[in-house]
């Protein structure tokens, strides 16, 4: 579904990226673990179009979309739930909601067609309820575990086919961080693809079919759980864990 080649990136004159690669399957969940700093929200900037490629190639679907614009990208069937969630302060929970809502895209030849139900508000209602009972209610005016469900609610109006999370739980109180994480297990069974970044290794190796490790701007390691869980050494270099 999204290939990732041997991207490089960075500001100005610092380069970040220096040849990130990895695959995500349809209906996969893949996690990108690493330590702070090493390229984790630079690489998604890099692959929703908010930052340039300067080497490299991402392809989506087959398709390239390396350095398309950021709304051409989202319109492809990708989303993200940014950093800091950036929800709207002048905003309602339903106008979120609404405003950016799109019909799930037409299945590519040869896609099978997803099994669940299109996201409409309804549904996101359902998947937090919390969300309807702070409707009427403004983006500045919500706790940081509801903004995190408004973002991850537009996200999914949005019906992508990868929803990508940078920063799932951050800042988040634990019983909020463990709905984030259920709506995120109830995602996947679903068969939606997530990329997600977090610093909770451990709900990451529940989740994730693969993870991708980062140190200093490039995979340094990828596999699944059990590899991970073997491999302990090479988890306490690169996660300190
Ligand atoms: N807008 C920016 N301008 C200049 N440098 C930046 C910018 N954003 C990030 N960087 C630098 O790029 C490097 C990688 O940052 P990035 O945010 O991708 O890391 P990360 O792995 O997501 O880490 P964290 O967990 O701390 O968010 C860091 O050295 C960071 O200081």
């Amino acid at each position: 579904m999204l290939e990732v080649r041997g991207i490089e990136a960075g500001y100005g004159a610092s380069q970040v990226l220096f040849g990130v690669s990895l695959t995500i399957e349809p209906h996969q969940v893949v996690s990108l673990m690493g330590r702070n700093g090493m390229g984790k929200s630079t690489t998604i900037k890099c692959i929703t179009g908010a930052l340039p490629v300067r080497k490299g190639q991402i392809l989506f679907e087959g398709r390239d979309i390396t350095n398309l614009p950021a709304d051409v990208i989202a319109r492809r069937g990708i989303s993200i739930v940014p950093e800091g969630r950036q929800c709207f302060p002048n905003l309602t929970v339903r106008e979120h909601l609404v405003a950016f809502a799109r019909p799930p895209a037409k299945p590519q030849k040869g896609e099978l067609t997803a099994q669940a139900a299109p996201w409409d508000l309804a549904r996101i209602y359902d998947l937090f309820p919390r969300l309807k009972e702070r409707e009427h209610h403004m983006g500045n005016q919500l706790s940081g575990g509801e903004q995190q469900m408004l973002a991850i609610g537009r996200a999914l109006s949005t019906n992508p086919k990868l929803l990508i999370l940078d920063e799932a739980t951050e800042g988040l109180a634990p019983v909020i961080r463990e709905e984030i994480w259920t709506c995120l297990a109830q995602l996947k069974t679903e068969g939606q693809a997530i990329f997600v970044v977090d610093k909770y290794v451990n709900r990451l190796l529940e989740i994730a079919a693969l993870h991708c490790v980062l140190g200093r701007g490039q995979a340094v390691w990828q596999g699944n759980s059990v590899r991970m869980l073997a491999e302990k050494s090479t988890m306490s270099e690169h996660l300190g864990f």
